[in-house]
């Protein structure tokens, strides 16, 4: 039988917190729960105080979801990045029994939109490396030079480089309670999970963390009025990825790719992950396509280009472009100067600027509705 949320809640009931005995479960503590052919990920609420109190807690969480008949693998990260209380009570659970409405476990509907954002699009790659940031940033200046608002939302949990492509050093502002004023550069409004996870957290932890850094970081910032936010994935086709693209009200996905077979393996998961929870895929970039010597102008097919196209083709999803593998576009992206915005005449950023006029094409029409997902 398949695996419910309230099983898990059921088994944290036996889990007590130190301070109050109370049950973890009827603490409302634990956040969203993520169920996926027996692989149970969750976070639990803390204050930033009592992470070495809890960490007993977090440990007996584990052991008793992974003794429930079914589960083959735990995942638990505390979380002091949101606010404690997510999970129901009892008294919730039975209220929510009385009148009848859907069983957690059951159809989990999509985020909603984000006020004053038209439009969310998704960068993503299979693996990493492949360039998906320094794509996503050129994207996105690129998509700001065909006249549109843009913002950034680097949600890259393994290694958050959007600040480092556009040259930002320093912490947001808060505004009012907790919502948070973006970075700006280049006329792009500008925000990361970098600002947001102590680069100490270890990887175990931030695939919990992600969902709710996600949350914060769509509706506890103040976008204003947005025609796109281009969202930097994590690279890779996990749970944490699969929860994020569920989680996003997200209009369509780019999928950013180098030829070789590797590569192009996972992209088409990333293709099949998207096509799971319903998203549009906008098209697959091939990125270092090819080399162009700096020297003498010979071009060199160093990984066989060409792969991402008839991957694209295979798929029935649309070829975006192809982005050479070339020194200028590694050092402005590392300089923290992307080639779009700080050589637009170049032909890299024309490149550039065309898969933008592509993406944008793309999106058309008004914003999707936010489908209903199903986890099994
Ligand atoms: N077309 C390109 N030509 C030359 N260098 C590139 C190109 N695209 C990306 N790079 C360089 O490759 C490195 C990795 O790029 P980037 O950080 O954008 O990749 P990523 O897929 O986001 O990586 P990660 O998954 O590790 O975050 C960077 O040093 C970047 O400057």
């Amino acid at each position: 039988m398949a695996l419910s949320q309230n099983d898990i809640l059921r088994a944290l009931e036996l889990v007590k917190l130190p301070a109050s005995g109370q049950s973890l479960a009827a603490s409302g503590r634990v956040g969203d729960i993520l169920i996926n052919d027996g692989k149970v990920i969750f976070a639990i609420g803390i204050d930033a105080t009592e992470a070495g109190a809890m960490e007993p807690v977090r440990k007996a969480a584990e052991s008793a979801v992974g003794g429930i008949p079914g589960v083959t693998q735990v995942l638990v990260g505390l979380t002091a990045d949101k606010a404690p209380g997510r999970a129901p009570s009892q008294a919730a659970e039975a209220r929510r029994q009385a009148h009848g409405q859907p069983a957690p476990g059951g159809p989990v509907p999509k985020a909603a939109g984000i006020p004053g954002v038209k439009q969310i699009i998704a960068v993503a790659s299979g693996k990493g490396g492949v360039g998906k940031s320094t794509t996503t940033a050129n994207l996105a200046v690129g998509l700001a030079t065909l006249g549109l608002k843009v913002g950034v939302l680097d949600a890259d949990i393994y290694g958050p480089s959007v600040p480092k492509i556009f040259g930002i050093t320093g912490k947001p502002r808060l505004v009012s309670g907790r919502t948070l004023a973006p970075m700006e550069a280049y006329g792009l409004k500008i925000m990361s999970i970098g600002f947001l996870i102590d680069e100490e957290t270890p990887m175990i932890w931030r695939g919990p963390m992600v969902i709710s850094a996600i949350t914060q970081m769509l509706r506890e910032v103040a976008w204003g009025e947005l025609d796109v936010l281009v969202v930097d994935m994590p690279p890779g086709t996990g749970d944490a990825q699969l929860t994020m693209a569920q989680q996003t009200p997200l209009a369509g996905a780019v999928i950013v790719s180098t030829p070789q077979d590797l590569a192009l393996l996972d992209a088409r998961r990333g293709v099949a992950m998207f096509r799971k929870v319903e998203v549009p895929i906008l098209g697959i970039i091939e990125n270092m396509s090819y080399f162009i010597c700096p020297e003498c102008g010979h071009r060199s097919d160093i990984f066989a280009h060409g792969g991402a196209r008839h991957e694209a083709e295979r798929q029935g999803v649309p070829f975006l472009g192809e982005i050479p593998l070339a020194m200028p576009i590694r050092e402005t992206s590392d300089g923290g100067r992307p080639i779009v915005a700080s050589d637009p005449d170049s032909a890299h950023a024309k490149a550039y600027v065309a898969l933008a006029r592509q993406v944008k094409a793309g999106l058309g029409g008004p914003a999707r509705a936010a489908p209903r997902i199903v986890i099994e």
